[in-house]
């Protein structure tokens, strides 16, 4: 069979707006979608799947279609090896010469990549891991387990409904869902249905959350009727575990700098049925409508701003928008937000450091160095966290999760209590 023509030639079209990696991949696929209102979901699916893998696997594929990495080239290698497409299957879409040299890609040795290009990993991530004393072969795992999909966690509003009565609904609509491991909400969904549609999702039964973010959540434990802070809310995955978590009672500040995420925290409250959340944008970390909190919350999570380098799964474009210098802005802002943060916990009061992301100098560094910095606060070990919450997950003091060891993100998040 031949690969069809149509969608072939309309991935290459995405990649062309893709690949400047001038924007989030998924938001210049949104509008290439948005513009093309008539393709069918089996086409779409095809462009969706092969622009993404492209970009999960386009260290090596540079490195095979040097030194002219062309869009048309780029997918004809990505299908050619990753595609397990036969070389007669591509006689519509190339020429005689083309399918020559799709014979040479099909036998380029995995010996002749480099350590970065078969981690699919950019040089220098891996120089930061190797020099923070990861061997080669755990930036080879750990690359690899990020070039992969990942499947869908829910998060399940047990404000609204039991777990184990929305993965039965799932499981009746054909799902397959299980409960995922260690968040007592979560469940995972396999493949990537549409349940933005689902009648549980629109009554606020469930939200779309990794479980490595519940878990984040989890370690800030507030309880009913407390005064906490969501310091970096955004769109708000976070605020809603926090308010369901304290049934709805007591107040909960959702700051962020973007209206814009803030504004996408709207619909989703109303669906969460929480009316203990208060949003607020705030210009800066130390603007001044914060100041009054000072010493009065019992809780502050920051959730800060990082290179997201631990959700490549979902974000591959990331290793390419990523660099040393906007990773060294990050770490200027993340000190400075978790100062800033740290001002408004109360004395007894819990402070959690949280980021997304796989590089030690935007997560130990920051802890030990705020640490050095702020002697009233102490470090408390996520293991003693996780074992008051019953949750049965091996960790030493801070919590690390990467996806080939806990099936969920790349996670860092380190637990401080503010003892004078
Ligand atoms: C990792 S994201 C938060 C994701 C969110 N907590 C969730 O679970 O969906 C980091 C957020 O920090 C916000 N941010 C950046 N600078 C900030 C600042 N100075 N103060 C507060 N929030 C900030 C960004 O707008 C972004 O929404």
């Amino acid at each position: 069979m031949s690969l069809p023509t149509a969608p072939f030639y309309e991935t290459i079209e995405a990649l062309r707006q893709v690949l400047p990696l001038d924007i989030p991949a998924d938001v210049a696929m949104s509008r290439f979608f948005r513009d093309r209102p008539k393709l069918g979901s089996h086409d779409r699916g095809f462009i969706a799947e092969s622009v993404f893998g492209v970009l999960r696997h386009k260290r090596q594929l540079d490195r095979i279609c040097a030194p002219e990495a062309t869009p048309k080239r780029l997918l004809l290698a990505f299908l050619a090896r990753r595609g397990g497409l036969n070389l007669r299957e591509f006689e519509a879409v190339t020429n005689e010469q083309e399918r020559q040299w799709l014979g040479q890609v099909k036998g380029f040795k995995a010996e002749q990549f480099s350590l970065g290009e078969t981690a699919e990993l950019p040089d220098w991530v891996v120089a930061e891991l190797a020099a923070a004393g990861q061997s080669s072969e755990a930036i080879l795992t750990l690359g690899q387990a990020l070039a992969r999909p990942a499947p869908l966690d829910l998060r399940v509003n047990t404000l609204k409904a039991r777990r184990d009565e929305v993965l039965e609904r799932l499981r009746q609509d054909g799902l397959t869902v299980e409960p995922t491991p260690y968040s007592p909400h979560g469940l995972r969904v396999q493949g990537k249905p549409a349940l933005n549609r689902h009648p549980l999702f629109n009554e606020g039964a469930f939200e779309v959350q990794d479980e490595g973010s519940q878990l984040l959540g989890l370690l800030l434990a507030p309880r009913r009727g407390e005064m906490v802070a969501d310091f970096c809310a955004g769109a708000g995955g976070k605020t809603l575990l926090l308010g369901m978590l304290m049934n709805s009672s007591g107040r909960l500040y959702a700051f962020d700098v973007s209206e814009k995420r803030l504004a996408n925290l709207k619909p989703r409250l109303a669906r969460s049925g929480l009316s203990n959340v208060q949003p607020q944008r705030i210009e800066h970390e130390n603007d001044s409508r914060i100041k009054r909190l000072a010493g009065k919350l019992d809780r502050v999570l920051v959730d800060a701003p990082c290179s997201g380098l631990g959700t490549l799964r979902r974000n591959p474009d990331l290793k390419f928008r990523q660099s040393v210098q906007s990773v060294d802005e990050l770490n200027q802002k993340q000190r400075s937000i978790l100062a800033a943060a740290a001002r408004l916990v109360k004395i007894g009061g819990r402070l959690v450091y949280a980021t997304c992301s796989i590089l030690p100098r935007e997560n130990e560094a920051i802890v030990a160095e705020f640490l050095a910095s702020h002697p009233q606060f102490e470090l408390v070990p996520v293991s003693s966290v996780l074992a008051e919450q019953k949750i049965a997950l091996e960790q030493d003091d801070y919590l690390q999760l990467t996806p080939q060891q806990h099936g969920c993100d790349g996670f860092f998040a380190a637990v401080l209590t503010r003892r004078s």
